[in-house]
């Protein structure tokens, strides 16, 4: 037996277990029936294989590589299988087997990350979590734009700022603008990847950004997000943490403005430079938001997603990039012919 299989064994056992017994109860549909224990398998192995670790170390640069031609080719990922095939084989090298062809379903059937292997366990679906989706410099970058932006840019709510791109969503359509490529550049290749967007047939990549910043102590009450949107969300996390909580729908209408404590359902802890998809019943059923609290003391809430113990988190300034596709759209130059 492989050493590595050895070491899943023995740290995995659990998840190892209830994945066989699932492929067994399912013999027709088990590959997708068992998603989700494959998953569970995949986090508990990366967390506790060695050899898992040592690839992420030694493969960082080819990861980058491939990182970047995917920037490079938002649209088209496709034209990475180059990058993609050199990750294989380095992380076959640093695993240290023999070297051999990609898998075949990685070039026939372009079948890159599977958004599923983000898949909160625990929540209701469809919630997907991707801790470090951008890097720091990236980070920086996305920062220094968002505030580089001309003051009347900026919306000024009590409880946070926010700038809209793309557009300003409206109930009779949203005149649209293209994405800055600051917004769309470290962002877009990794969605195309993941497949977040592609179940709408209209867009595949998102035409509208909403920039969200919060102070410590701030907040966003709790809402659903509205008819406007296609129901996916995907939302990158800059500058600070968040606990980004769950209510449920029903009590919407109950007493607005005052949630009672009863209502919440789960929390999620959001933390910076990721990357975090919220899609179908999770959009449609839940209210989400976020309480006006300057520190998450994170053993009182209900947070399903943290793994490790991370104590209580003092909260800075954040800023969130909500990316989004606005169905309805007036053409630009509808507009102009009529103006
Ligand atoms: O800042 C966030 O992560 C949530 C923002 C949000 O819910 C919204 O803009 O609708
Ligand atoms: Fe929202």
């Amino acid at each position: 037996m492989d050493q590595t299989l050895e070491e899943v064994v023995k740290h995995c056992s659990q998840q190892l277990d209830s994945y066989q017994r699932c492929i067994e109860n399912n013999p027709q549909d088990w590959g997708v029936a068992c998603l989700k224990f494959r998953s569970e398998l995949n986090k508990c192995a990366e967390e506790n294989v060695t050899e898992l670790k040592r690839v992420k170390a030694k493969c960082s640069s080819v990861i980058a590589a491939f990182d970047n031609c995917l920037q490079k080719n938002q649209k088209d990922p496709e034209k990475c299988i180059k990058e993609l095939k050199q990750l294989y084989h380095c992380t076959e090298e640093a695993a240290g087997r023999k070297l051999s062809s990609p898998p075949p379903e990685i070039v026939d059937n372009k079948k890159f990350i599977d958004l599923s292997t983000f898949q909160i366990q625990s929540a209701p679906p469809s919630a997907y979590y991707i801790e470090e989706y951008i890097s720091v410099d990236e980070e920086k970058l996305l920062l220094d734009k968002v505030y580089a932006a001309p003051k009347p840019k900026w919306v000024t709510l009590k409880n946070r700022r926010l700038q809209n791109w793309g557009g300003i969503p409206k109930d009779r359509g949203m005149l649209s603008e293209p994405l800055p490529s600051w917004l769309t550049e470290p962002v877009f290749p990794r969605l195309a990847f993941l497949k977040v967007f592609d179940k709408c047939a209209a867009h595949k990549l998102p035409n509208h950004c909403l920039v969200n910043e919060y102070i410590s102590g701030q907040g966003i009450m709790p809402h659903e997000d509205g008819p406007s949107y296609y129901p996916t969300v995907a939302t990158v996390s800059l500058g600070s943490h968040t606990v980004l909580d769950f209510y449920n729908h029903r009590y919407q209408n109950a007493d607005k403005g005052n949630m009672d404590s009863n209502s919440l359902v789960f929390s999620l802890l959001i933390k910076p430079r990721s990357l975090l998809v919220l899609q179908d019943d999770l959009y449609k059923s839940y209210l989400h938001g976020i309480e006006e609290r300057s520190k998450d003391v994170l053993s009182e809430k209900n947070i399903i997603n943290a793994v490790e113990d991370v104590g209580d988190l003092e909260r800075g300034t954040r800023v969130s990039l909500t990316f989004r596709i606005v169905e309805k759209v007036i053409k630009a130059s509808l507009f102009n012919r009529r103006t």
